[in-house]
Parts: C-alpha cells; sequence; structure tokens
C-alpha cells in the first residue's frame, strides 16, 4: 500500500460496454468455467460510476438502466470496492453512485463495467495509486469480464476471458445495439450451449486468424465476415426471437450481425454513422425491436475524469 489518505471530494469514473467480435468457447473446465477465445471491443456506451467517502458501504442507481440491478451489498461495484480495501488492508468504505446507460443483463457487461469503474474510483478516492495490472488481478477474481473492462479498446481475451492482451486495430467501427425486452442469464446461456453441443467434439478455442488481420488492416467489410459468437446458437435457443431481430437487421443494410456475448442483445456492424441512423429508424419504427443504440468502438477503458484510470 503506497498511500491510505481519504479525499474528501467525489471521484467520477465513465466505464464502456463491450461486445465480442469475436467469442469462441471450449469444452467446460473442471471449475465450471469455459475456457474462451475472445475478442474484445469497448464501445461508446457509458455507465458512470462516483465514490465518496463513507462510513459504511452505500450504493444508489440512477439512469436509464437499473431494472434488475441488485442496490444492495450484493452490486458488483460495492463488491469490488470492498475487494480492494480487503487486498489494500484499509477499512476506508465508500458510497457509490452508478449512473447507468449500459443494457442489464443484455450481454454487454454493464455490471462487469460498474465493477471495473468501481476499483479504479476507489483506487483514487484511497489514495492508493495501484497500477491498472494490480487493479486487474483483484478484477479476474471478481468476474471474467471485469479486467477487459480496465482495460478496453479492441483485445483478445484467454483463460475464462480474464487473461487480456491488446490486439492492433485500425479504424472505428459503428454499432447499432437492439436491446431486447428483458435479460439473458450467462450462466444459463453457457449450460445452453453445453446442451446444445453434448455429444459433438469441441476443440480448444483459438482467434480467427482471419479476424485479427482484418482488424489489423482496419477493413469493416472484412471485419464484418469475420465477426462469429459460439454462444450464439443458445442465446437464440433460450430467445428465439433474437433470430428474427439478426435478419430483419440484415435485410435493413447491417454489415453483419451478432448476438452480443450470452446477449439478449443484438449487435449490427454498419458501414458509418448515416446508415446507424438509418437501421436503427428501421428497426424501431417498423416495430421490430423496442429500442436501439448507436455506439462505436474501440473508446478506452474505465476512465477517470479529466483522462487516466490510475
Ligand atoms: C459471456 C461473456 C462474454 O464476454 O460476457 P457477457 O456477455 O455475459 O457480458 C463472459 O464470458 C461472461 O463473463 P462474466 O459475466 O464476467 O462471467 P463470470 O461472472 O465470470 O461468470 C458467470 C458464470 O458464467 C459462466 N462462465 C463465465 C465465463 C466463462 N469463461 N465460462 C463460463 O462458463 C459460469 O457459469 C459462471 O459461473
Ligand atoms: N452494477 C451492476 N450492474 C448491472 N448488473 C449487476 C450489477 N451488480 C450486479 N449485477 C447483476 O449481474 C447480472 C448481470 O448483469 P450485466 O453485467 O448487466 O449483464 P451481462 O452479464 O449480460 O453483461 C444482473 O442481472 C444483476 O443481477
Amino acid at each position: 500500500m503506497t498511500g491510505s489518505t481519504t479525499r474528501t471530494t467525489a471521484v467520477h469514473v465513465r466505464v464502456p460496454a463491450k461486445v465480442n467480435l469475436e467469442l469462441r468457447v471450449g469444452p467446460p473446465r473442471a471449475d465450471g468455467f469455459h475456457s474462451l477465445a475472445t475478442i474484445y471491443q469497448a464501445v461508446s456506451l457509458f455507465d458512470t460510476v462516483s465514490v465518496t467517502p463513507a462510513e459504511d458501504w452505500q450504493i444508489t442507481l440512477s439512469g436509464r438502466t437499473t431494472e434488475g440491478v441488485p442496490a444492495d451489498a450484493g452490486n458488483l461495484a460495492v463488491r469490488a470496492a470492498a475487494a480492494l480495501a480487503e487486498a489494500a488492508g484499509i477499512r476506508q468504505r465508500a458510497a457509490i453512485r452508478l449512473t447507468k446507460e449500459i443494457p442489464v443483463a443484455g450481454g454487454m457487461a454493464g455490471g462487469s463495467a460498474d465493477a471495473a469503474g468501481a476499483l479504479v474510483g476507489c483506487n483514487r478516492l484511497w489514495g492508493l495509486d495501484w497500477p491498472l495490472d494490480r487493479l486487474a488481478s483483484i478484477a479476474a477474481e471478481l468476474g471474467s469480464d471485469i479486467p477487459f473492462l480496465l482495460h478496453g479498446g479492441t483485445a483478445l481475451g484467454s483463460g475464462r476471458g480474464e487473461q487480456v492482451v491488446p490486439v492492433l486495430a485500425k479504424g472505428t467501427y459503428h454499432w447499432v445495439f437492439a436491446l431486447a425486452d428483458g435479460g439473458l442469464s450467462t450462466p444459463a446461456v453457457y449450460a445452453e450451449c453445453d446442451r446444445l453441443r453434448a455429444g459433438t467434439h469441441v476443440p480448444e478455442p483459438r482467434p480467427s486468424v482471419g479476424l485479427l488481420g482484418a482488424l489489423r488492416s482496419g477493413d469493416v467489410l472484412d471485419v464484418a465476415e469475420c465477426l462469429g459468437n459460439d454462444l450464439e446458437p443458445a442465446a437464440i435457443s433460450l430467445a428465439p426471437k433474437l433470430g428474427d431481430v439478426i435478419e430483419e437487421g440484415l435485410s435493413y443494410g447491417a454489415l453483419a450481425a451478432l448476438v452480443s456475448g450470452s446477449g439478449p442483445t443484438v449487435a449490427f456492424l454498419v458501414a458509418g454513422r448515416e446508415a446507424a441512423i438509418d437501421l436503427s429508424v428501421a428497426l424501431v419504427s417498423t416495430g421490430v425491436v423496442r429500442d436501439v443504440r448507436r455506439a462505436t468502438g474501440p473508446v478506452p477503458g474505465a476512465q477517470l475524469d479529466g483522462g487516466a484510470a490510475s
């Protein structure tokens, strides 16, 4: 620990959502997790995590997407802050305010984003000044996706998704996200994936050379060709309407469509800003989806107000 000075002002952290450009899922491991090869991209849909000193843990929620988010110690942001205090050997507590714009249980890692934000915010609030890699090891204990949300950008995730290395990616990608009514449980989607693949040989997962090459060259059409998600059949099996949403989006001009992570959000890659607006209008006005969000990626991971992460 390099210091435990409590600052009295609030610390604000902006944290992005993610989409998995590719999600290759291996067989179940002995610990119940699946080995993954995934290419994450952080996208410009943000939650804000604000932390202030307090005598005990407090959590308050606001924003467009709070339904189903626990407003108690079970919230991932509180669990992350508590894990940091424990790892640092300090008794500090914090009041945490989440302003949520990331869809809940949508396969866009909103809870993980809030946990990453709480780590970065409390690291500053408590004057710890731990480097990102040290925060990432706490993050990995709490959830497979959380280390990526600390780093952001475009990155390869391996292990159960918690081992993250940056990937060279040129260009800006334009996305339309079709929101679903309700969420899907991540463990349920992995279990359904196992059920659908029972009796088949499932190889150890590898990222596709084609996608890595397409990202290096920054050619959006090549990237569109290479998107893929092994959890998609499972998500569609549990929420069959997603198949229709994908078909409709493609018929309205999306370059590619895939379920985002464990779903049920559907991600459409489009050619640019105009195409994103056109697709959004088409999807909503025809009643295919209730609501959409437009975003671009890649963007940085958890950022303190005014810039850096630590
Ligand atoms: C599917 C992915 C794709 O990035 O994200 P979401 O789309 O849900 O956001 C991730 O693998 C989700 O990561 P995260 O939401 O952090 O999951 P965790 O809390 O670590 O694990 C929740 C549960 O998901 C299953 N799980 C998760 C990761 C993994 N590699 N194998 C698994 O089987 C396990 O059943 C585990 O108990
Ligand atoms: N801060 C948080 N924000 C969202 N969900 C949270 C949070 N803390 C705990 N959760 C729980 O985690 C579950 C998964 O939420 P989320 O991370 O948004 O979805 P996903 O895993 O599909 O990306 C939610 O249903 C909720 O019960």
